[in-house]
Protein backbone atom coordinates (compact mmCIF):
# COMPACT_ATOMS: atom_id res chain seq x y z
CA UNK A 1 0.00 0.00 0.00
CA UNK A 2 1.23 3.26 -0.97
CA UNK A 3 1.51 6.41 1.51
CA UNK A 4 -0.91 8.15 -0.69
CA UNK A 5 -3.61 5.21 -0.34
CA UNK A 6 -2.77 5.24 3.23
CA UNK A 7 -3.74 9.04 3.65
CA UNK A 8 -6.91 8.57 1.57
CA UNK A 9 -7.98 5.27 3.55
CA UNK A 10 -7.27 7.08 6.97
CA UNK A 11 -9.29 10.31 5.70
CA UNK A 12 -12.35 8.00 4.79
CA UNK A 13 -11.96 6.58 8.46
CA UNK A 14 -11.91 9.95 10.00
CA UNK A 15 -14.73 11.39 7.38
CA UNK A 16 -16.76 8.58 8.53
CA UNK A 17 -16.23 9.15 12.58
CA UNK A 18 -17.06 12.38 11.94
CA UNK A 19 -20.32 11.66 9.99
CA UNK A 20 -21.11 9.35 13.24
CA UNK A 21 -20.42 11.98 15.67
CA UNK A 22 -22.68 14.51 13.63
CA UNK A 23 -25.64 11.89 13.22
CA UNK A 24 -25.19 10.60 17.11
CA UNK A 25 -25.67 14.65 17.78
CA UNK A 26 -28.33 15.09 15.70
CA UNK A 27 -30.37 11.87 16.43
CA UNK A 28 -29.45 10.32 19.82
CA UNK A 29 -32.03 11.10 22.78
CA UNK A 30 -30.91 14.08 24.60
CA UNK A 31 -31.56 11.90 27.37
CA UNK A 32 -29.65 9.12 26.81
CA UNK A 33 -27.06 11.57 25.56
CA UNK A 34 -26.04 12.23 29.46
CA UNK A 35 -25.48 8.86 30.70
CA UNK A 36 -23.76 7.82 27.36
CA UNK A 37 -21.28 10.39 28.35
CA UNK A 38 -20.73 9.27 31.36
CA UNK A 39 -19.78 5.49 30.03
CA UNK A 40 -17.73 6.84 27.87
CA UNK A 41 -16.13 8.87 30.93
CA UNK A 42 -15.81 6.41 32.97
CA UNK A 43 -14.32 3.78 29.92
CA UNK A 44 -11.61 7.02 28.95
CA UNK A 45 -11.04 6.81 33.30
CA UNK A 46 -9.56 3.65 32.75
CA UNK A 47 -7.10 4.17 30.34
CA UNK A 48 -6.23 7.70 30.73
CA UNK A 49 -4.29 7.70 34.29
CA UNK A 50 -4.49 11.50 34.45
CA UNK A 51 -6.25 14.11 36.56
CA UNK A 52 -7.86 17.28 35.52
CA UNK A 53 -8.91 20.40 37.20
CA UNK A 54 -9.95 23.35 35.60
CA UNK A 55 -10.30 26.92 37.21
CA UNK A 56 -12.46 29.52 35.58
CA UNK A 57 -11.95 33.21 35.12
CA UNK A 58 -15.68 34.16 36.36
CA UNK A 59 -17.33 31.93 38.86
CA UNK A 60 -20.68 32.43 39.87
CA UNK A 61 -23.73 33.81 38.99
CA UNK A 62 -23.12 37.34 40.13
CA UNK A 63 -20.04 37.43 37.50
CA UNK A 64 -17.27 37.87 39.61
CA UNK A 65 -14.06 37.62 38.95
CA UNK A 66 -12.64 34.51 40.60
CA UNK A 67 -9.87 35.37 42.93
CA UNK A 68 -7.87 31.70 42.54
CA UNK A 69 -8.29 31.98 38.75
CA UNK A 70 -6.04 35.66 39.57
CA UNK A 71 -3.72 33.88 41.60
CA UNK A 72 -3.23 30.91 39.68
CA UNK A 73 -2.67 33.68 37.13
CA UNK A 74 0.15 36.00 39.11
CA UNK A 75 1.45 32.01 39.79
CA UNK A 76 1.96 31.40 36.53
CA UNK A 77 3.04 34.17 34.79
CA UNK A 78 6.02 34.74 37.55
CA UNK A 79 6.69 30.70 36.78
CA UNK A 80 6.14 30.93 32.72
CA UNK A 81 8.30 33.43 31.44
CA UNK A 82 11.33 30.70 31.47
CA UNK A 83 9.47 28.18 29.92
CA UNK A 84 6.22 28.81 27.75
CA UNK A 85 6.52 29.42 24.05
CA UNK A 86 3.77 31.93 23.33
CA UNK A 87 3.75 34.44 25.89
CA UNK A 88 1.23 37.35 26.24
CA UNK A 89 3.09 40.76 27.41
CA UNK A 90 1.69 43.80 29.43
CA UNK A 91 2.89 46.57 31.32
CA UNK A 92 2.67 47.02 35.02
CA UNK A 93 2.18 50.15 35.90
CA UNK A 94 3.84 50.91 39.26
CA UNK A 95 7.09 49.62 37.68
CA UNK A 96 6.58 51.15 34.41
CA UNK A 97 8.30 47.34 32.92
CA UNK A 98 6.89 44.94 30.87
CA UNK A 99 5.42 40.97 32.41
CA UNK A 100 5.27 38.60 30.53
CA UNK A 101 2.80 35.86 31.14
CA UNK A 102 1.58 32.81 29.21
CA UNK A 103 -0.70 32.93 26.12
CA UNK A 104 -3.98 31.87 25.36
CA UNK A 105 -4.01 27.80 24.16
CA UNK A 106 -0.10 27.62 25.77
CA UNK A 107 0.74 24.88 27.94
CA UNK A 108 4.06 24.85 30.74
CA UNK A 109 4.78 22.53 33.28
CA UNK A 110 5.51 22.81 36.76
CA UNK A 111 7.70 20.60 39.34
CA UNK A 112 6.36 20.36 42.90
CA UNK A 113 8.33 17.96 45.60
CA UNK A 114 8.71 16.42 42.00
CA UNK A 115 5.85 15.91 41.10
CA UNK A 116 4.93 16.83 36.95
CA UNK A 117 2.04 18.96 36.63
CA UNK A 118 0.78 20.71 33.51
CA UNK A 119 -1.09 23.80 33.09
CA UNK A 120 -2.21 25.50 29.86
CA UNK A 121 -4.73 28.35 29.61
CA UNK A 122 -7.63 27.93 27.23
CA UNK A 123 -10.06 30.06 26.02
CA UNK A 124 -13.36 29.14 24.37
CA UNK A 125 -14.12 31.95 21.67
CA UNK A 126 -18.43 32.43 21.73
CA UNK A 127 -20.02 31.52 18.30
CA UNK A 128 -20.92 34.91 16.93
CA UNK A 129 -24.35 36.36 17.53
CA UNK A 130 -24.32 34.16 20.78
CA UNK A 131 -25.42 36.46 23.92
CA UNK A 132 -22.99 36.61 26.81
CA UNK A 133 -23.07 38.37 30.22
CA UNK A 134 -19.12 37.59 29.81
CA UNK A 135 -17.01 39.56 28.41
CA UNK A 136 -17.13 38.99 24.51
CA UNK A 137 -14.44 39.85 22.93
CA UNK A 138 -12.43 37.96 25.61
CA UNK A 139 -13.78 34.98 25.70
CA UNK A 140 -14.10 32.70 28.60
CA UNK A 141 -11.00 31.96 29.99
CA UNK A 142 -9.92 28.96 32.11
CA UNK A 143 -6.69 27.29 33.75
CA UNK A 144 -6.01 23.23 33.08
CA UNK A 145 -4.23 21.37 35.73
CA UNK A 146 -3.05 18.11 34.41
CA UNK A 147 -1.27 15.45 36.88
CA UNK A 148 -1.16 12.03 37.16
CA UNK A 149 -4.02 10.66 39.26
CA UNK A 150 -1.78 8.94 42.04
CA UNK A 151 -0.68 12.35 42.97
CA UNK A 152 -4.53 13.86 43.65
CA UNK A 153 -3.97 13.88 47.15
CA UNK A 154 -1.47 16.15 47.34
CA UNK A 155 -2.59 18.00 44.59
CA UNK A 156 -5.95 19.01 46.01
CA UNK A 157 -4.46 19.06 49.29
CA UNK A 158 -1.19 20.76 49.27
CA UNK A 159 -0.48 21.85 45.39
CA UNK A 160 -3.32 23.78 45.04
CA UNK A 161 -3.30 26.26 48.32
CA UNK A 162 0.65 26.62 47.35
CA UNK A 163 -0.19 28.01 44.18
CA UNK A 164 -2.48 29.97 45.37
CA UNK A 165 -0.95 31.33 48.20
CA UNK A 166 2.21 32.33 46.13
CA UNK A 167 0.50 34.00 43.30
CA UNK A 168 -1.42 35.95 45.90
CA UNK A 169 2.27 36.94 47.45
CA UNK A 170 3.13 37.55 43.57
CA UNK A 171 0.17 39.87 43.17
CA UNK A 172 0.61 41.85 45.87
CA UNK A 173 4.24 42.47 44.76
CA UNK A 174 3.40 43.48 41.52
CA UNK A 175 0.11 45.40 42.01
CA UNK A 176 -0.53 49.03 41.77
CA UNK A 177 -0.80 50.04 45.12
CA UNK A 178 -3.22 53.50 46.03
CA UNK A 179 -4.05 56.14 48.28
CA UNK A 180 -7.23 56.40 49.15
CA UNK A 181 -9.41 59.48 50.88
CA UNK A 182 -12.80 59.41 52.44
CA UNK A 183 -15.95 61.16 50.41
CA UNK A 184 -18.28 63.30 52.42
CA UNK A 185 -21.33 61.27 52.69
CA UNK A 186 -23.44 63.29 50.74
CA UNK A 187 -22.05 61.34 48.02
CA UNK A 188 -21.74 58.14 48.88
CA UNK A 189 -25.67 57.39 47.36
CA UNK A 190 -26.74 56.96 43.82
CA UNK A 191 -24.68 55.08 40.75
CA UNK A 192 -21.19 54.27 41.35
CA UNK A 193 -21.00 56.09 44.38
CA UNK A 194 -18.33 54.89 46.62
CA UNK A 195 -16.62 56.20 50.15
CA UNK A 196 -13.42 56.42 49.44
CA UNK A 197 -11.88 58.11 46.30
CA UNK A 198 -7.96 56.53 44.79
CA UNK A 199 -4.94 57.93 43.45
CA UNK A 200 -2.40 55.26 42.50
CA UNK A 201 0.49 55.76 45.38
CA UNK A 202 3.93 56.48 43.79
CA UNK A 203 5.53 58.11 47.05
CA UNK A 204 9.07 57.83 46.93
CA UNK A 205 9.73 57.79 50.32
CA UNK A 206 12.24 55.30 51.73
CA UNK A 207 13.51 53.76 54.91
CA UNK A 208 17.03 54.08 52.96
CA UNK A 209 16.09 57.89 52.03
CA UNK A 210 14.36 58.68 55.61
CA UNK A 211 16.53 60.47 57.83
CA UNK A 212 16.72 59.59 61.26
CA UNK A 213 18.83 57.64 63.85
CA UNK A 214 19.66 54.04 62.66
CA UNK A 215 18.84 52.10 65.15
CA UNK A 216 15.37 53.96 65.87
CA UNK A 217 14.65 53.08 62.24
CA UNK A 218 15.83 49.54 62.59
CA UNK A 219 13.47 48.68 65.32
CA UNK A 220 10.59 50.31 63.40
CA UNK A 221 11.80 48.07 60.09
CA UNK A 222 11.81 44.77 62.71
CA UNK A 223 8.28 45.88 64.37
CA UNK A 224 6.88 46.11 60.94
CA UNK A 225 8.13 43.17 59.18
CA UNK A 226 7.14 41.18 62.98
CA UNK A 227 3.50 42.16 62.33
CA UNK A 228 3.29 41.81 58.78
CA UNK A 229 4.50 38.13 59.23
CA UNK A 230 2.40 38.02 62.61
CA UNK A 231 -0.64 36.39 61.03
CA UNK A 232 -0.86 33.26 63.47
CA UNK A 233 0.76 35.13 66.50
CA UNK A 234 -2.16 37.54 66.10
CA UNK A 235 -4.75 34.21 65.99
CA UNK A 236 -2.97 32.71 68.69
CA UNK A 237 -3.31 35.70 71.11
CA UNK A 238 -6.78 36.23 70.07
CA UNK A 239 -6.24 39.98 68.99
CA UNK A 240 -7.15 41.49 65.94
CA UNK A 241 -4.03 41.60 63.51
CA UNK A 242 -3.92 45.42 63.75
CA UNK A 243 -0.95 47.55 64.93
CA UNK A 244 -1.08 51.56 66.30
CA UNK A 245 1.49 54.62 65.69
CA UNK A 246 1.51 57.22 67.14
CA UNK A 247 4.08 60.00 65.16
CA UNK A 248 4.76 62.69 67.40
CA UNK A 249 7.41 65.96 66.69
CA UNK A 250 7.36 69.35 65.55
CA UNK A 251 6.48 70.27 61.86
CA UNK A 252 8.89 68.94 59.11
CA UNK A 253 10.40 66.03 61.16
CA UNK A 254 9.22 63.62 58.52
CA UNK A 255 6.19 62.22 60.29
CA UNK A 256 3.93 61.84 56.70
CA UNK A 257 7.46 60.85 54.92
CA UNK A 258 8.01 58.05 57.80
CA UNK A 259 3.90 56.23 56.82
CA UNK A 260 4.54 56.62 52.73
CA UNK A 261 8.42 55.12 53.79
CA UNK A 262 6.29 51.94 56.19
CA UNK A 263 3.55 51.91 53.08
CA UNK A 264 6.17 51.23 50.04
CA UNK A 265 8.41 49.38 52.94
CA UNK A 266 5.23 47.12 53.50
CA UNK A 267 3.32 47.16 50.01
CA UNK A 268 0.57 48.74 51.44
CA UNK A 269 -2.38 50.90 50.41
CA UNK A 270 -2.42 54.25 52.24
CA UNK A 271 -6.20 55.33 53.36
CA UNK A 272 -5.92 59.27 54.65
CA UNK A 273 -8.85 59.47 56.73
CA UNK A 274 -9.99 63.40 57.20
CA UNK A 275 -12.06 62.81 60.04
CA UNK A 276 -13.56 66.56 59.70
CA UNK A 277 -16.34 64.85 57.18
CA UNK A 278 -17.36 62.37 58.45
CA UNK A 279 -20.58 63.27 60.45
CA UNK A 280 -20.35 60.10 63.17
CA UNK A 281 -19.63 56.75 64.74
CA UNK A 282 -21.51 55.16 62.23
CA UNK A 283 -20.46 56.34 59.34
CA UNK A 284 -16.84 56.25 60.53
CA UNK A 285 -17.52 52.72 60.98
CA UNK A 286 -18.73 52.46 57.31
CA UNK A 287 -16.04 53.66 56.15
CA UNK A 288 -13.19 51.23 58.00
CA UNK A 289 -15.38 48.44 57.05
CA UNK A 290 -14.52 49.31 53.68
CA UNK A 291 -11.14 49.78 54.00
CA UNK A 292 -9.12 46.70 52.41
CA UNK A 293 -6.68 44.64 54.43
CA UNK A 294 -2.93 45.22 53.99
CA UNK A 295 -3.38 49.06 54.38
CA UNK A 296 -2.37 52.18 56.28
CA UNK A 297 -5.30 53.72 58.04
CA UNK A 298 -4.15 57.51 58.59
CA UNK A 299 -5.57 59.99 60.63
CA UNK A 300 -3.22 63.20 60.64
CA UNK A 301 -2.99 66.23 62.93
CA UNK A 302 -5.52 63.49 65.78
CA UNK A 303 -5.03 66.56 68.21
CA UNK A 304 -7.37 68.83 65.83
CA UNK A 305 -9.80 66.21 64.99
CA UNK A 306 -10.75 65.21 69.00
CA UNK A 307 -10.34 67.00 72.03
CA UNK A 308 -10.67 64.96 75.01
CA UNK A 309 -14.30 65.46 75.93
CA UNK A 310 -14.68 63.60 72.66
CA UNK A 311 -16.14 67.05 70.75
CA UNK A 312 -15.15 67.24 67.44
CA UNK A 313 -12.78 70.59 67.65
CA UNK A 314 -11.88 72.65 64.41
CA UNK A 315 -8.29 73.22 63.23
CA UNK A 316 -7.81 76.24 63.39
CA UNK A 317 -5.38 77.24 60.49
CA UNK A 318 -4.06 81.16 59.80
CA UNK A 319 -6.04 82.06 56.97
CA UNK A 320 -8.85 80.91 58.88
CA UNK A 321 -8.37 84.06 61.11
CA UNK A 322 -7.80 86.45 57.42
CA UNK A 323 -11.43 87.69 56.78
CA UNK A 324 -10.35 89.62 54.35
CA UNK A 325 -10.05 89.72 50.66
CA UNK A 326 -11.66 86.04 50.36
CA UNK A 327 -12.65 84.99 46.49
CA UNK A 328 -16.29 83.59 46.87
CA UNK A 329 -15.39 80.21 46.14
CA UNK A 330 -13.21 79.83 49.10
CA UNK A 331 -16.05 81.35 51.07
CA UNK A 332 -18.29 79.29 50.06
CA UNK A 333 -15.79 76.42 50.63
CA UNK A 334 -15.12 77.60 54.35
CA UNK A 335 -18.49 77.84 55.05
CA UNK A 336 -19.50 74.19 53.90
CA UNK A 337 -16.05 73.07 56.00
CA UNK A 338 -17.30 74.84 59.03
CA UNK A 339 -21.16 73.35 58.28
CA UNK A 340 -19.29 70.11 58.24
CA UNK A 341 -17.28 70.43 61.50
CA UNK A 342 -20.87 71.20 63.51
CA UNK A 343 -22.68 68.53 62.23
CA UNK A 344 -19.90 66.55 62.96
CA UNK A 345 -20.56 64.10 65.68
CA UNK A 346 -17.91 61.41 65.59
CA UNK A 347 -16.93 60.72 69.16
CA UNK A 348 -13.31 59.62 71.32
CA UNK A 349 -15.38 56.62 72.42
CA UNK A 350 -16.53 55.98 68.48
CA UNK A 351 -12.44 55.64 67.54
CA UNK A 352 -11.45 54.46 70.60
CA UNK A 353 -13.74 51.57 69.64
CA UNK A 354 -12.58 50.90 65.97
CA UNK A 355 -8.97 51.17 67.41
CA UNK A 356 -10.24 48.20 69.83
CA UNK A 357 -10.66 45.93 67.03
CA UNK A 358 -14.34 45.26 67.13
CA UNK A 359 -14.66 46.77 63.67
CA UNK A 360 -11.23 46.28 62.26
CA UNK A 361 -11.12 42.62 63.01
CA UNK A 362 -13.09 42.25 59.46
CA UNK A 363 -10.45 40.57 56.68
CA UNK A 364 -6.67 40.91 57.04
CA UNK A 365 -3.97 43.43 58.46
CA UNK A 366 -4.16 46.67 58.77
CA UNK A 367 -2.01 49.29 60.30
CA UNK A 368 -3.10 52.33 61.82
CA UNK A 369 -1.32 55.70 61.97
CA UNK A 370 -1.85 58.94 63.90
CA UNK A 371 0.07 62.35 63.91
CA UNK A 372 0.22 65.04 66.11
CA UNK A 373 2.48 67.99 66.71
CA UNK A 374 1.48 68.04 70.32
CA UNK A 375 1.36 64.14 71.70
CA UNK A 376 0.76 66.43 75.61
CA UNK A 377 -3.06 67.62 74.10
CA UNK A 378 -4.15 63.49 73.38
CA UNK A 379 -6.63 62.22 75.79
CA UNK A 380 -4.10 59.14 77.39
CA UNK A 381 -7.07 56.76 76.49
CA UNK A 382 -6.29 56.98 73.18
CA UNK A 383 -2.81 56.78 73.13
CA UNK A 384 -2.17 53.90 75.83
CA UNK A 385 -0.32 50.85 74.69
CA UNK A 386 -2.85 48.38 72.99
CA UNK A 387 -4.26 50.93 70.70
CA UNK A 388 -1.37 52.96 69.56
CA UNK A 389 1.13 50.43 70.75
CA UNK A 390 4.16 52.31 69.39
CA UNK A 391 5.20 55.59 70.37
CA UNK A 392 8.20 57.61 67.73
CA UNK A 393 9.24 60.69 68.22
CA UNK A 394 10.38 62.51 64.77
CA UNK A 395 12.80 64.74 65.91
CA UNK A 396 15.06 67.53 65.05
CA UNK A 397 17.78 66.66 62.92
CA UNK A 398 20.34 64.93 64.32
CA UNK A 399 23.98 64.12 62.97
CA UNK A 400 23.13 60.92 61.89
CA UNK A 401 19.72 62.32 60.23
CA UNK A 402 22.34 64.72 58.88
CA UNK A 403 24.37 61.70 57.04
CA UNK A 404 21.26 60.39 55.60
CA UNK A 405 20.03 63.59 54.04
CA UNK A 406 23.58 64.71 52.90
CA UNK A 407 23.71 61.28 50.81
CA UNK A 408 20.47 61.50 49.70
CA UNK A 409 20.49 65.10 48.23
CA UNK A 410 25.00 65.63 47.75
CA UNK A 411 26.07 62.63 47.48
CA UNK A 412 28.63 62.85 49.96
CA UNK A 413 29.16 60.29 52.67
CA UNK A 414 32.13 62.23 54.41
CA UNK A 415 33.46 65.67 54.37
CA UNK A 416 35.94 68.23 55.60
CA UNK A 417 32.74 70.15 56.88
CA UNK A 418 31.09 67.53 58.82
CA UNK A 419 32.86 67.79 62.27
CA UNK A 420 31.37 71.92 61.94
CA UNK A 421 27.64 70.77 61.25
CA UNK A 422 28.19 67.85 63.90
CA UNK A 423 28.89 70.63 66.53
CA UNK A 424 26.24 72.73 65.50
CA UNK A 425 23.39 70.19 65.19
CA UNK A 426 24.15 69.21 68.80
CA UNK A 427 23.69 72.85 69.97
CA UNK A 428 20.83 74.29 68.02
CA UNK A 429 17.54 72.78 67.16
CA UNK A 430 16.93 72.58 63.60
CA UNK A 431 14.18 70.06 61.50
CA UNK A 432 15.14 67.90 58.92
CA UNK A 433 12.69 69.77 56.55
CA UNK A 434 15.16 72.66 56.76
CA UNK A 435 18.39 70.99 56.73
CA UNK A 436 17.25 69.56 53.10
CA UNK A 437 16.42 72.74 52.01
CA UNK A 438 20.24 73.95 52.60
CA UNK A 439 21.16 71.31 51.41
CA UNK A 440 19.63 70.83 48.22
CA UNK A 441 21.71 72.66 45.07
CA UNK A 442 19.65 75.69 43.89
CA UNK A 443 21.51 75.88 40.82
CA UNK A 444 23.80 73.44 38.36
CA UNK A 445 26.89 76.34 39.96
CA UNK A 446 25.89 75.35 42.85
CA UNK A 447 28.55 72.43 44.58
CA UNK A 448 28.39 70.14 47.64
CA UNK A 449 30.81 72.58 49.65
CA UNK A 450 28.73 75.41 48.60
CA UNK A 451 25.16 73.74 49.65
CA UNK A 452 27.24 72.44 53.14
CA UNK A 453 28.45 76.30 53.63
CA UNK A 454 24.90 77.31 53.08
CA UNK A 455 23.62 75.09 56.00
CA UNK A 456 26.24 75.91 58.26
CA UNK A 457 24.97 79.74 58.11
CA UNK A 458 21.56 78.66 58.15
CA UNK A 459 22.43 76.41 61.01
CA UNK A 460 24.58 79.46 62.70
CA UNK A 461 21.62 81.93 62.16
CA UNK A 462 19.75 79.64 64.21
CA UNK A 463 21.94 79.51 66.78
CA UNK A 464 22.28 82.91 67.25
CA UNK A 465 18.34 83.32 66.95
CA UNK A 466 17.50 81.00 69.43
CA UNK A 467 20.32 82.60 71.51
CA UNK A 468 18.55 85.87 71.49
CA UNK A 469 15.37 84.23 72.35
CA UNK A 470 16.81 82.60 75.46
CA UNK A 471 18.55 85.84 76.65
CA UNK A 472 14.93 87.20 76.19
CA UNK A 473 13.22 84.94 77.43
CA UNK A 474 15.88 85.19 80.63
CA UNK A 475 15.08 89.01 80.95
CA UNK A 476 11.86 88.30 81.02
CA UNK A 477 11.93 85.61 83.92
CA UNK A 478 14.35 88.06 85.52
CA UNK A 479 11.68 90.79 85.38
CA UNK A 480 8.93 88.28 86.83
CA UNK A 481 11.07 87.50 89.45
CA UNK A 482 11.82 90.96 90.68
CA UNK A 483 8.31 91.61 90.49
CA UNK A 484 7.49 88.72 92.88
CA UNK A 485 10.54 89.98 95.21
CA UNK A 486 8.81 93.51 95.34
CA UNK A 487 5.28 92.17 96.26
CA UNK A 488 6.33 90.90 99.66
CA UNK A 489 8.46 93.86 100.39
CA UNK A 490 5.27 95.60 99.77
CA UNK A 491 3.34 93.23 101.97
CA UNK A 492 6.01 93.71 104.76
CA UNK A 493 5.30 97.55 104.33
CA UNK A 494 1.70 97.08 104.63
CA UNK A 495 2.37 94.63 108.07
CA UNK A 496 3.84 96.99 109.65
CA UNK A 497 1.45 99.49 108.69
CA UNK A 498 -1.11 97.23 110.52
CA UNK A 499 0.91 96.44 113.66
CA UNK A 500 1.45 100.18 114.11
CA UNK A 501 -1.78 101.03 114.02
CA UNK A 502 -3.12 97.54 115.82
CA UNK A 503 -0.53 98.73 118.86
CA UNK A 504 -2.22 102.63 118.50
CA UNK A 505 -5.94 100.70 119.24
CA UNK A 506 -6.85 102.35 115.60
CA UNK A 507 -8.34 99.29 114.21
CA UNK A 508 -9.94 95.84 115.38
CA UNK A 509 -9.38 92.27 114.62
CA UNK A 510 -11.35 91.56 111.08
CA UNK A 511 -11.74 95.05 109.54
CA UNK A 512 -7.50 95.66 109.46
CA UNK A 513 -7.85 97.15 105.85
CA UNK A 514 -11.29 99.19 105.79
CA UNK A 515 -9.48 100.55 109.40
CA UNK A 516 -6.16 100.67 107.14
CA UNK A 517 -7.70 102.74 104.80
CA UNK A 518 -9.18 105.22 107.26
CA UNK A 519 -6.19 105.18 109.34
CA UNK A 520 -4.69 106.48 105.79
CA UNK A 521 -7.19 108.83 104.87
CA UNK A 522 -7.16 110.17 108.60
CA UNK A 523 -3.47 110.89 108.78
CA UNK A 524 -3.57 112.51 105.10
N1 LIG B 1 13.15 62.61 58.61
C1 LIG B 1 13.15 63.05 57.34
N2 LIG B 1 13.80 62.38 56.39
C2 LIG B 1 13.79 62.78 55.12
N3 LIG B 1 13.15 63.88 54.69
C3 LIG B 1 12.49 64.59 55.60
C4 LIG B 1 12.44 64.21 56.96
N4 LIG B 1 11.70 65.10 57.62
C5 LIG B 1 11.29 65.99 56.74
N5 LIG B 1 11.75 65.70 55.52
C6 LIG B 1 11.52 66.48 54.29
O1 LIG B 1 10.70 67.58 54.66
C7 LIG B 1 9.45 67.58 54.02
C8 LIG B 1 8.33 67.71 55.06
O2 LIG B 1 8.29 66.59 55.88
P1 LIG B 1 6.94 65.92 56.37
O3 LIG B 1 5.80 66.39 55.57
O4 LIG B 1 7.15 64.45 56.45
O5 LIG B 1 6.84 66.54 57.83
P2 LIG B 1 5.73 66.31 58.93
O6 LIG B 1 6.43 65.88 60.17
O7 LIG B 1 4.67 65.43 58.41
O8 LIG B 1 5.18 67.79 59.15
P3 LIG B 1 3.73 68.25 59.67
O9 LIG B 1 3.69 68.01 61.14
O10 LIG B 1 3.70 69.69 59.33
O11 LIG B 1 2.73 67.46 58.92
C9 LIG B 1 9.35 66.25 53.30
O12 LIG B 1 8.89 66.45 52.01
C10 LIG B 1 10.75 65.70 53.27
O13 LIG B 1 11.33 65.97 52.03
MG1 LIG C 1 2.64 65.73 57.93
Amino acid sequence: MTITEMWTQLGSVIAGLMFGWAMFQQYFPHQLRGSFNRYTQRLVGFVYPYLQITFHEYTGERLKRSEVYSAIQSYLSANSSMRANKLKADVVNKSHSVVLSMDDHEEITDDFNGIKIWWSSNKITPQAQSFSFYPITEGRRYFKLTVHRRYRNVITNSYIDHVIKEGKAVAVKNRQRKLYTNNPSNNWYGWKATKWSHVVFEHPASFDTLAMATKEKEEIMKDLVKFSKGKSYYAKIGKAWKRGYLLYGPPGTGKSTMIAAMANFLNYDVYDLELTTVKDNTELRKLLIDTTSKSIIVIEDIDCSLDLTGQRKPKEKEEDKDEEGQDPISKKEKEEEAENKKSSKVTLSGLLNFIDGIWSACGGERIIVFTTNYVEKLDPALIRRGRMDKHIEMSYCCFEAFKVLAENYLDVESHELFAKIQNLLEETKMTPADVAENLMPKSEDEDEETCLKKLIAALEEAKEEEGRKKSEEEAKLKAEQDKEKDQPAKEDEKGKEIGIAKENGLISNGKEEISIESTKQGDS
